[in-house]
């Protein structure tokens, strides 16, 4: 039999030549004599036809390789199938709705025997962790409750109907650089049928989410580079709880709602969507109690910025300021003391590192297109420089002083009004008498504070505390 090289290609030249890697054939087209063949192939066809040896190893050598196919059918087959009939969500803990499903599922499935009412969705569970949280009741006290929450590994629970596999998974070799908390995953899986589910789930999370917040004021603070919830939502203050001086609230109110209703007007003209406000006053005169009374009636949050804060440079701040989250204010408490602060260190030798030109650059925010509120608070107006208090910086500066006579007097009335013991023609009489008493000791220079009055009217009945009030009004030079 003559074996001919089918894969002779013809050279440039005309001749036929062999194709690259071929070595079988000569470029002759050299035939092989039949009778060496079929002695060759005799001679194995013996070996192996009657070694059983070889045979034995053939045979195992063919029970490998399928199952090794098979193996490899079966692990392809079950990722098809994986592929086709289950589907996995993740939700890492970048995400807000990583916090959201996982109050979500301490909420509504407890480690519980199937049997309990609540737990149409019940985990099924042998890796826990305990969470503790603070509720607080509507009468405004509060109790410390544990919660067991999945913890990391895998957990399963049922949810309308649909068994989901659940897996919490943390990243210990890395962390979140700013933050220093360390990467998480929740992983859900179900079938593809159920798929559907997953948004049902996640916005329930979120409706859960948002309904213990509602009527309360959120409350972050800097966490490395991002914003975070601090501590539990609080309940909110009502504005007129409050007391400022006659026209005060209405003031920032007003300008307030006027900014919140002008973005289009600020996008026509190209001015950035910002507005800064400066409350300054003695201590204990309202203005932080102000200012969050006035987000939570606004229903917008509180960013609450510590300029002194360790590790907080002109980047983190400027980065900070530009990424607020949506319908909050930021709040900047004593803004003078954290520049004085900056000149000295602290004993342990820190400093704190944002520079008096960095805070300038970071609110005038070039990068931020974005509505932003900012309220400074501070003892000491007159040792501002006038480059912080510059319309652009500061639109809005209010003078929240120490009590008015009418202040005075409509703090005690708010305090001791409405109370079956005392006739409310007797609590008016006292509070004019408060009020005049307030007039008398401010013409001899005589202050009281806000803080100090309404300390006054916790501890004490009305008679007692008009009878006290005399002894708390102190020199307004002191
Ligand atoms: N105008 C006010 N009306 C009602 N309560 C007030 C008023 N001012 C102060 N208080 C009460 O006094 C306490 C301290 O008030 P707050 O912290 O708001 O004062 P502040 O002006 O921000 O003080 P500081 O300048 O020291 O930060 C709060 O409990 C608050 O309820």
């Amino acid at each position: 039999m003559a074996i001919h090289n089918a894969s002779r290609t013809p050279s440039l030249d005309g001749q036929v030549a062999n194709a690259p890697g071929l070595t079988s054939t000569t470029s002759t087209g050299l035939a092989i004599p039949q009778d060496a063949g079929t002695a060759s192939s005799s001679i194995i066809s013996s070996l192996i036809g009657d070694n059983p040896y070889f045979q034995a190893g053939f045979g195992l050598m063919g029970v490998g390789v399928g199952l090794t196919i098979l193996r490899q059918g079966l692990v392809f087959g079950t990722t098809a199938l994986r592929r086709r009939l289950l589907v996995s969500l993740e939700v890492n803990n970048k995400d807000r709705a990583y916090e959201w499903f996982l109050a979500w599922l301490a909420h509504n499935a407890q480690p519980a025997a199937p049997t309990s009412r609540r737990t149409e969705s019940w985990l099924r569970s042998h890796q826990l962790s305990v969470e503790t949280a603070v509720e607080q009741r509507s009468n405004g006290s509060s109790s410390v409750l544990f919660r067991l929450v999945a913890g990391p590994g895998t957990h399963w629970f049922k949810y309308g109907g649909a068994w989901m596999q659940m897996k919490r998974e943390r990243e210990t070799r890395s962390m979140q650089l700013m933050s220093g908390t360390p990467w998480e995953t929740v992983t859900v899986t179900t079938l593809s049928r159920d798929r559907h589910l997953f948004s049902k789930l996640l916005a329930e999370a979120r409706d859960l989410a948002l309904r213990g917040q509602e009527g309360k004021l959120v409350i972050r603070t800097a966490w490395g580079i991002e914003w975070k919830p601090f501590g539990q939502p609080r309940r909110k203050r009502p504005l007129h709880s409050v007391v400022l001086d006659t026209g005060v609230s209405e003031k920032v109110e007003q300008d307030v709602n006027a900014f919140l209703q002008r973005r289009q007007w600020y996008a026509d003209r190209g001015i950035p969507y910002r507005r800064g406000y400066l409350l300054h006053g003695p201590p204990g005169s309202g203005k932080t109690s102000y200012i969050q009374a006035l987000a939570g009636s606004l229903s917008y949050d509180i960013c609450l910025l510590n300029l002194s804060e360790r590790g907080l440079g002109d980047d983190k701040l400027n980065h900070l300021l530009s990424n607020a989250p949506e319908r909050s204010i930021i709040l900047i408490e004593d803004v003078d003391a954290a520049f004085n602060k900056r000149m000295q260190t602290s004993e342990d030798g820190y400093q704190s590192s944002v520079t008096f030109s960095g805070f300038l650059n970071a609110l005038d925010g070039v990068a931020s297109g974005e509505e932003r509120i900012i309220f400074m608070t501070t003892n000491h107006f007159g040792s501002l420089d006038p480059a912080l208090i510059r319309p652009g910086r500061v639109d809005l500066s209010v003078l929240v002083d120490n009590a008015s006579p009418i202040q005075a007097r409509t703090l005690f009335t708010r305090f001791y009004g409405g109370s079956e013991s005392i006739r409310p023609e007797l609590i008016e009489r006292m509070g004019r008498q408060v009020e005049e008493f307030t007039v008398k000791e401010m013409s001899n220079g005589k202050e009281i504070s806000m803080a100090a009055l309404q300390g006054l009217f916790i501890r004490n009945n009305a008679q007692d505390a008009v009878k006290t009030l005399p002894e708390l009004f102190v020199d307004r030079r002191t």
